[in-house]
């Protein structure tokens, strides 16, 4: 069991030495002001100036506007634009057009039908699908709440797009989580943190270690 790993709210000189050393496959940067993961247009330039290409550097945005979108595609130079809102299919089919980068969408999860919906709506126009929690009725967040969803829903599914587990995973459930999902890639946030929006390094190498068996 081995899979590939996307460490989001990546905002620090620190964190992004511990992803990278540690073998992340793809880095997230949000770029969503009430996050505490939040990343300024400048910080992302200096955050992904050092990322070499082997590594893909995600944008987070929540419902953002053409012109957002290319500000920050500009600063950070990006290779995957993640849509973490409400986006209908037609808008990231757009977004896929418009940039000519790979759109990954959130799809909120709590019961097989989300699933199901996933692929009516999304399969094959998103590049890829990454499946997270339902959010907490009083979180501001749609996503990086550090809830989990049941892992099983995704058991024995094939999607046409490439696809992502997220939602509460942590060193020490990972590999669980992909033995059960079968997931192809891991997405992380707050599993990998010391306090909120503040990455810990050995979280990090641990979790990478887990998710790839090493
Ligand atoms: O991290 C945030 O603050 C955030 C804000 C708005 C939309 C999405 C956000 N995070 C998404 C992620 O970090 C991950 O894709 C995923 O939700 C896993 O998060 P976690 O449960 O914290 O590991």
């Amino acid at each position: 069991m081995s899979c590939m790993v996307k460490i989001c709210g990546i905002n620090s000189e620190d964190a992004l030495i511990a992803a990278m050393s540690a073998g992340a496959d793809a880095l997230g940067y949000v770029f969503f002001p009430p996050s505490p993961r939040h990343i300024s247009l400048n910080g992302a330039k200096t955050l992904t100036k050092r990322v070499p290409n082997s590594i893909l550097k995600v944008g987070l945005f929540v419902e953002a506007g053409d012109e957002a979108l290319e500000t920050a595609i500009a600063a950070g130079n990006l290779d995957v634009i993640q849509l973490h809102g409400k986006e209908s299919p037609e808008r990231v089919a757009e977004v896929r057009e418009r940039f000519g980068l790979k759109v990954m969408k959130a799809i909120s999860v709590s019961t097989a039908d989300d699933i199901e919906a996933a692929k009516a709506h999304y399969d094959g126009i998103a590049d890829f699908l990454l499946f997270d929690a339902k959010p907490p009725k009083d979180s501001i967040l749609p996503g990086g709440n550090a809830v989990s969803f049941d892992w099983t829903l995704l058991t024995g599914q094939n999607f046409k797009s490439d696809w992502m587990l997220a939602g509460g995973l942590d060193p020490d459930n990972v590999a669980e989580a992909v033995r059960i999902s079968g997931a192809p890639w891991v997405d992380v946030s707050s599993g990998v943190e010391k306090a909120k929006g503040v990455k810990d390094a050995r979280k990090i190498a641990d979790f990478v270690r887990a998710a790839k068996g090493y």
